[in-house]
């Protein structure tokens, strides 16, 4: 008989949506009901969403820090399939900066441990933001997309979002809210799609490294 389980080893990277996710101050609060219920005579359950287009484990769309941007349906998919190497910032001061990365070299896409645990059930500010300068240095070695398991790859109070531009000036993309908690440094295949969001300016994700061949 076969079985559904892969042969290599599958981390699910992605946040749970669920009521109670912790949401940027002030944006949409998660919400799931049902709307449609089988313990209520209906042949089916059906449910409806609420949500931010950040909610949860996302990619930010171009549009998101660009007014000319592309929307979350427009987006090449390459930089979300393929190899990538997670690097553990933990125990890093301020912001990661360049000095605090390891060797990269051949590497398409970097991801981010900053979180000791994740936080699921808080809204966490104090996050690890990353220092346009490392943005800038890894778009140089050849890196086209940057991910982390804060909410944001800029503090929560920038204004000015030197990150995020420094990603747009390069044409990277971006995963946000990634769940790296059980996930060893080291080199992994990364597979991470964007809802096709039509206008969205960012694409929730199902997020999942695999073992290498
Ligand atoms: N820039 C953040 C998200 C963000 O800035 C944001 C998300 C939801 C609601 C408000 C936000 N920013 C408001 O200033 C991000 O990196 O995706
Ligand atoms: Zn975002
Ligand atoms: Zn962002």
């Amino acid at each position: 008989m076969s079985s559904w389980k892969s042969k290599r080893r599958i981390w699910d990277i992605s946040q749970v949506l669920r009521p109670g996710l912790p949401v940027w101050p002030g944006d949409t609060a998660f919400g799931f009901e049902r709307t449609w219920r089988m313990d209520e005579g209906s042949p089916v359950n059906v449910g409806r969403m609420t949500m931010s287009t950040h909610s949860g484990t996302h990619a930010d769309a171009p549009l998101h820090y660009a007014e000319d941007g592309l929307d979350a349906a427009s987006m090449e998919l390459d930089p979300y399939i393929g190899t990538c190497l997670v690097v553990d910032a933990r125990g890093v001061n301020g912001e990661v900066d360049v000095a605090d990365l390891p060797h990269i070299e051949s590497v398409d896409r970097v991801l981010f441990r900053t979180w000791d645990a994740f936080p699921h059930d808080e809204w966490r500010s104090d996050w690890l933001p990353i220092a346009a300068e490392t943005v800038e240095w890894l778009a140089l070695q050849g890196v086209k997309l940057i991910g982390t398991d804060a909410p944001s790859v800029d503090p929560q109070e920038s204004k000015t979002m030197d990150a995020h531009h420094a990603v747009l000036k390069h044409d990277m993309r971006i995963l946000e809210g990634l769940v790296l908690d059980d996930v060893p440094e080291g080199r992994y295949e990364l597979i991470a799609l964007p809802l096709k969001v039509g206008g969205g300016d960012a694409g929730l994700c199902r997020a999942i490294l695999r073992e290498l061949a």
